[in-house]
């Protein structure tokens, strides 16, 4: 194999040479120095060894080009050296203080590179107007670190973020320190005139109050903790794979494990969106290492998650669990979404080979990454959706899969996704060979990997499908008494969506150490903003109007509760799923179960049918119904909140919902 100088290998013409080609370098011989020398190749071309650093690194060409200053003559819109300069203002007027007269002063760059900065980052505070009452802060520079690559987050975090190594996959192993999962109860949304009517507020609800003035004290806080460090991390990404209902984001964050997780959560801008991003629809202020004030109002804890839509701001105190600001953003997004009539939607979602869309529902751990990551379909994505009336699109741009006790064998697309540029969070790795051990839970069980949805081979992009087919709602029943698959009718998934059933998987939600029985409205409480009903109104209407069919999958426990039987193994599971997607197990024969009148089938391929029926799996016939009648009386509790509320349009509907419970 030889260089052929366009910087392409190919094999020499003349194949009776023996062995390999000999390597032909491009440096010219007659330059050389007349210094004595080995002849192993040429030298660089540096006289110290900064000058050879400096070799190393080439910087990138600006990716539109730079007009009026290359092309002569041309109109010049904006010079590069413009257009940061606006960036650099974009953000300082994100970190202002509320109180003070002007934002902070901001270069870009690593602080501890700084005569390899550009020389555009050195000059940029001319620009800034001069302050009235200068303060320390103002005096300071604050070093930006504007979207940086997965590469640069790396070296930031290795350096100096302690907890931060690289393991053997290649992936970053990270720990998110004192906070393992969410704080729902730490969460607070602004009340205010136009909130007080539009949201959902009261019992139930995961809107808890705090009032305008408190955010500011809180935005404050934040703010002035990040000005107050040597350099902040700040992203521009979207939200939303359809285009006509993109969503700017900006997060600012002290840590380049936080700038790396919203890197491949968030979509990715190409560098020509970046530098049209303008004036975010949404900012972050992640200040989580720093605590909010317990004795400011309505804080119960020094952990604060703050949400504030008039101002289109979130402020973070007192946690660094970085789902905290993937399901913000979430939250964002199940408030502006609905206004445009579009569904969002706390599910996995993926394509077939002829375009048959499937969604997956669930709380959280029973399932949506793990059975949406299918190595035969197209994957959409694993966990935020909008619903609109030009079919399905993904939020994000990334996938959280939990790992803990991942195999290769059981799911290798979601094995394989963890390597270079994904984030791990919170697992225990060998010290010396970096090898991750998935069974260890001695930091938590919610031990998670972020990655970009590019890292599963089979994703669809853009990430946008038809209108789903199927409507997957996975419950992982701890009582084990759900089958482990019913047909649903319309009003039986109304019933289910609303109830949002699980038991619990331990350790995403703080504080949470065993499975319980839970209840989540749309299978995602701790995210909507609007009264259960809306988004339950909107499903249906959507279902109807695409002809979608409803399944309940138990992807829990067989043969006895949690302690006694055993969690359905995943290859039924996805067995199950097949026969869904293939259209297979809507022909098959049915049969009605009591109590929960759920239509379950008596054969599906690849399962033994003994399973399907889960009374038969449990040895003491008389606890199975004990546990049946116990749960059902819990669904029935949890469902009369919801019982003098209408449902859409039609009464008809409402009353069909209203009988769709468990009868008993
Ligand atoms: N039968 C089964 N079906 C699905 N998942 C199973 C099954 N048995 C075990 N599991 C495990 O349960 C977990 C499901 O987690 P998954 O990441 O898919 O949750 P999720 O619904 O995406 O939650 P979150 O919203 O928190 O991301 C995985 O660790 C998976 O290996
Ligand atoms: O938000 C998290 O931490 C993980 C997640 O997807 C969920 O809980 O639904
Ligand atoms: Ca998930
Ligand atoms: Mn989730």
């Amino acid at each position: 194999m030889a260089a052929n100088g366009n910087g392409e290998f190919s094999f020499g013409k003349g194949t009776a040479r023996k062995g390999l080609a000999k390597i032909q370098t491009t440096l010219s011989q007659k330059n050389k120095n007349e210094i004595c020398h080995d002849d192993s190749g040429p030298t660089v071309r540096a006289q110290t060894i900064d000058e050879l650093h400096s070799l190393q690194r080439k910087r990138s060409a600006p990716t539109t080009p730079i007009q009026g200053t290359q092309a002569q003559g041309t109109f010049s819109p904006i010079s590069e050296e413009e257009r940061q300069k606006q960036q650099l203002q974009s953000i300082s007027a994100s970190l202002a203080s509320l109180t003070r007269e002007t934002g902070p002063r901001l270069v870009r760059g690593d602080p501890a590179r700084k005569a390899e900065t550009p020389r555009v980052a050195a000059d940029v505070h001319h620009y800034f107007t001069p302050t009235i009452s200068v303060s320390d802060s103002s005096l300071k520079f604050t070093h930006v670190l504007y979207n940086l690559s997965p590469a640069e987050l790396y070296e930031q975090a290795i350096k100096y973020e302690k907890g931060s190594f690289i393991a053997s996959s290649g992936a970053l192993a990270t720990l998110s320190g004192a906070k393992t999962g969410r704080s729902p109860r730490d969460k607070r949304v602004v009340r205010d005139e136009t909130t007080e009517d539009e949201l959902w507020w009261g019992k139930g609800s995961p809107n808890i109050e705090m009032d305008e003035h408190t955010f500011l004290v809180n935005r404050e806080r934040a703010v002035d903790y990040l000005n107050s460090l040597e350099k902040v991390f700040v992203n521009d990404q979207f939200l939303n794979w359809d285009p006509q209902h993109r969503i700017k984001v900006r997060i600012v964050s002290a840590r380049a494990y936080h700038s790396l997780f919203m890197h491949n959560m968030c979509i990715r801008p190409t560098p020509e969106e970046l530098e049209n991003f303008g004036t975010p629809d949404f900012t972050i202020y992640n200040a989580g290492q720093f605590p909010c004030n317990r004795y400011t109002h309505y804080m119960t804890s020094s952990t604060s998650i703050d949400l504030n839509l008039a101002r289109r701001e979130m402020v973070i105190l007192g946690t660094q669990y970085a789902g905290e600001m993937k399901k913000g953003l979430f939250s964002v997004m199940h408030y502006l979404m609905p206004k445009r009539q579009i569904l969002s939607l706390h599910s996995g979602c993926n394509m077939g080979k002829d375009g048959d869309v499937a969604l997956f529902f669930g709380l959280s751990g029973t399932g949506k990454t793990t059975l949406s990551t299918d190595h035969n379909r197209y994957l959409i994505g694993d966990d935020e959706h909008c619903w609109s009336d030009n079919g399905v699109s993904n939020i994000e741009g990334g996938c959280y899969a939990k790992c803990i006790d991942l195999s290769r064998e059981k799911e290798p697309d979601i094995w394989n996704a963890i390597k270079f540029g994904t984030v791990l969070e919170n697992v225990v790795f060998d010290e010396h060979t970096r090898e991750v051990d998935y069974s260890d839970k001695s930091v938590t069980e919610n031990t998670r990997a972020a990655y970009p949805i590019e890292y599963i081979p089979n994703a669809k992009l853009p990430c946008v499908g038809p209108h789903p087919k199927n409507v997957i709602l996975l419950a992982c029943d701890a009582f084990g008494v759900l089958p482990p698959v019913s047909k649903l009718n319309l009003a039986q998934t109304m019933y289910h969506f609303i109830s949002g059933y699980t038991a619990l998987v331990a350790g995403t939600e703080d504080g949470i150490k065993e499975p319980t029985a839970t209840f989540s409205a749309c299978f995602g409480a701790a995210f909507i903003m609007l009264h259960p009903t809306k988004y339950a109104a909107m499903l249906a209407e959507k279902m109807q109007k695409h002809g979608a069919t409803g399944w309940l999958v138990n992807t829990g426990w067989s043969g006895g509760s949690y302690g006694y039987g055993s969690r359905i193994k995943l290859p039924y599971t996805r067995k199950i799923i097949d026969a869904i997607h293939s259209g297979s197990l809507l022909n098959a024969t049915y049969k009605k179960t009591e109590v929960f009148g759920l239509e379950i089938p008596t054969e599906v391929e690849g399962v033994p049918s003994e399973i399907l029926d889960p009374m038969n799996t449990w040895a003491d016939k008389k606890a199975y119904k004990e546990t049946l009648l116990k749960l059902a009386g819990l669904f029935r509790k949890n469902f009369e909140t919801f019982t003098n509320y209408k449902i859409g349009k039609d009464k008809k509907l409402t009353e069909e919902i209203l009988a769709a419970g468990p009868i008993f």
